[in-house]
């Protein structure tokens, strides 16, 4: 294309508009794929190239010696006659895009140039006319579009937030998309939160701030994707919501997640239904107070029956509160949920674990005998003793104190809490950190 008009124009000033003409036949413009012509400055085709027919769709014989604007789908006012007379006019060239109709009626989009050439002396003026086809290129812009406004019209109807959220160098969030969805998910408006992220944000329930934020930081860092699940308040009450979304570092070091919010409150109602008839913590995943009794005194049972003792533990963090203090609630629920993962991890699957209160916890080891249980239990203690909270660039370490004793067969449940209660006491009252431990004959501290 670009050496055709080349040579078109070392010919519009040099020799001049007749040798064109001459030229339009030769092999040069037997390969061009599609239309080009030769016109006087009336508009009247005085040449075509070889090809002609086959891409403006009328046979040479047909044009030559009319007016080019012929094969426009309006030919005394559509825009091919009004480019032409434009050219005649400015003597400059003219591009775009001609609606053209062939000679079976289909119509076609010719991407056209007009390049005026004037002869040496500037009597002569001829206009050179190329054109190509760009109708699939078009059909596919219209096919597009089309994918577009469904595109645009599914993310408003999806029942939650298709978002784009922004985070800087310096931790500062920013909505730069939010789907329509949030108005049904929180009754606030999309331009809203994109204006202003803590209108979103500054919903997120207290206990839960902490969490989202290292949340992002951890995906953030890692490009893992994020997920959290979290609440927010609003005027109707408390909300649960699940984030997900991909994350990916921009050139500026900034973090963009691409991702959907979804309100999860009604599944999160039955899951909690389900936890408390199954009998777990839903925090910890530990057993609750109610389930550990039933399992604890089932295992007691068994013990009547076969013969054998039942190590029982009581398990408290050390100086929790300060932890809940200064580093916040939600923190010190991620020390919980990660103490009760490492204690699982001690643990064999049989072996009965939970959460009898805030950060009390209790353990039963079942087919232990008093030895074992000492060794499983030092090997939690220092297992807990190696966990790091990575929560913005501090590491959080915490310990657990331990209280034993051995249920026999003989006695009950109730009353060897109450030993394991008072062995923790004694690891408690002698410095934390330690195991000590209660039979029904005597007391001590490891
Ligand atoms: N984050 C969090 N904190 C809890 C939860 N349940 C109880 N707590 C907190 O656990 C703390 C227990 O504190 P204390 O009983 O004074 O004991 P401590 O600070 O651990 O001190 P020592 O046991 O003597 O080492 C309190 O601050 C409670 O609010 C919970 O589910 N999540």
């Amino acid at each position: 294309m670009n050496s055709i008009r080349d040579t078109w124009r070392k010919w519009r000033f040099g020799e001049g508009a007749a040798q064109v003409e001459q030229a339009l036949g030769d092999r040069l413009l037997g390969r061009y794929p599609g239309v080009v012509m030769l016109l006087d400055d009336s508009g009247v085709v005085r040449h075509v190239n070889p090809h002609f027919e086959r891409y403006a769709g009328h046979s040479a014989q047909q044009l030559i010696g009319r007016r080019a604007t012929l094969l426009d789908i309006d030919p005394l006012h559509g825009e091919f006659a009004r480019a032409i007379a434009g050219c005649v006019t400015t003597r400059e060239p003219w591009e775009g895009v001609l609606m053209c109709r062939r000679d079976d009626g289909q119509l076609i989009h010719q991407a056209t140039t007009i390049t005026p050439l004037a002869s040496s002396n500037g009597t002569e003026l001829r206009l050179l006319v190329v054109q190509h086809d760009v109708s699939a290129v078009r059909e596919l812009g219209i096919k597009d579009h089309f994918r577009l406004s469904w595109l645009e019209s599914s993310v408003a109807h999806i029942p939650g937030v298709l978002f784009r959220l922004r985070q800087d160098v310096n931790g500062k969030l920013e909505f730069l998309f939010a789907s329509q969805g949030i108005e049904t998910l929180c009754g606030l408006t999309a331009e809203g939160v994109m204006a202003d992220a803590q209108l979103l944000l500054g919903r997120v329930m207290a206990r839960d701030r902490q969490r989202l934020a290292t949340s992002l930081v951890q995906s953030a860092v890692s490009l893992e994707p994020w997920r959290l699940e979290f609440r927010l308040t609003l005027a109707d009450g408390i909300h649960w919501l699940e984030g997900r979304g991909k994350p990916l570092r921009h050139r500026d070091g900034a973090t963009l997640w691409d991702g959907l919010l979804i309100d999860i409150s009604e599944r999160k109602e039955v899951e909690q239904r389900v936890q408390r008839l199954v009998g777990t913590d839903m925090l910890t995943g530990a057993l609750n107070r109610r389930a550990f009794f039933e399992q604890g005194e089932a295992a007691l049972s068994r013990a009547r029956r076969k013969g054998g003792r039942l190590p029982l533990a009581m398990l408290d963090l050390d100086h929790f509160k300060a932890l809940n203090d200064t580093y916040g609630h939600a923190v010190g629920d991620m020390a919980l949920e990660t103490f009760a993962m490492t204690c699982r991890d001690c643990l064999r699957p049989y072996d009965l674990f939970a959460r009898i209160g805030g950060e009390e916890f209790v353990v039963m080891l079942v087919d232990s005998d008093p030895e074992e249980a000492e060794t499983v239990l030092e090997r939690l203690r220092r297992a807990v003793e190696g966990i790091e909270l990575d929560i913005e660039e501090k590491v959080i370490r915490f310990t657990v104190s331990i209280g034993l004793t051995i249920l026999e067969p003989s006695g009950s449940l109730e009353a060897a809490l109450t030993r394991a209660d008072r062995a923790l006491y004694l690891a408690k009252d002698g410095g934390r950190n330690r195991i000590s431990t209660s039979t029904e004959q005597n007391t001590s501290r490891v």
